[in-house]
């Protein structure tokens, strides 16, 4: 494998606990991914999908068990930490765009940068050349509202890149669009990951998208097994 960018170890998440509605979502999760690998997460609704990928986002945390991003092991990492190697490292993309209604596609993608210490001159510039990869670059000075689904979804992929993450985590990038815009730009997505080498996680319920992916995961009663 390549230099690895994620490891759960043993995870195990409960909602609820002690409590009459408990549910014991992961029960000892185990996944390792290198760089430039792109993994697919299958499972049906409710199987734990999202809580996986929050866990390993730094975005919640687990009851058990080990996260590691880019061979740093954060069992024991403070807070501020997590929150710096979160910002820097990791990429989200959800189901729905959350970009920032107020704000340009393009300022949608300067701020993240912004925020982690980026110029503005460069900040813009890689904005640009992001919208360019994935072909919206005439849509960069449109708000959100003013963008077609696709357009929006692949504005939230650039966002989730423009930190230059080392891991992308996505949770139904394609889940809201029709099949044929699906496919476009899940392509689109898979080209931008493919150009950085990044290693990513990407949970759907397509299974079309799922194999072309290079390998595929699914969550079974809490753990993770290869299909
Ligand atoms: N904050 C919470 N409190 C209590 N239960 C929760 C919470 N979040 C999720 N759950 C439950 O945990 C289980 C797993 O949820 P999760 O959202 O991770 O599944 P998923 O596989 O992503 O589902 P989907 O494909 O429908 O998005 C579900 O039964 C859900 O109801």
């Amino acid at each position: 494998m390549n230099e690895e960018i994620l490891r759960l170890e043993g995870i195990e998440k409960r909602y609820n606990p002690g409590r009459p509605n408990e549910v014991a979502v992961l029960r000892g999760a185990d996944l390792t991914v290198g760089r430039g690998e792109v993994v697919a997460l299958v499972a049906p609704s409710g199987a734990g999908k999202s809580t996986l990928l929050h866990i390993a986002g730094l975005l919640d945390t687990a009851d058990r068990g080990e996260v590691a991003i880019a061979g740093e092991a954060l069992g024991a990492a403070s807070d501020r930490r997590r929150t710096i190697l979160r910002r820097q490292e990791v990429g989200f993309v959800y189901q729905f765009h959350h970009l920032l209604p107020e704000f340009t596609a393009l300022e949608n993608i300067v701020l993240p940068q912004l925020a982690n210490g980026t110029a503005r001159a460069a900040a813009e510039e890689r904005a640009r050349a992001l919208l360019a990869s994935v072909g919206v670059e005439s849509r960069a000075e449109h708000r959100p509202a003013a963008l077609s689904g696709g357009e929006q979804q692949r504005v939230a992929f650039c966002r989730a890149m423009a930190n230059t993450p080392k891991l992308l985590l996505a949770d139904e990038p394609t889940g809201n669009l029709d099949p044929a815009t699906s496919d476009t730009v899940f392509g689109a997505l898979m080209s931008l990951v493919r150009e950085t080498g990044l290693c990513a996680v990407i949970a759907t319920h397509n299974l079309e998208l799922a194999s072309r992916m290079d390998r595929q995961v699914r969550l079974d009663e809490g753990r993770l097994v290869p299909v």
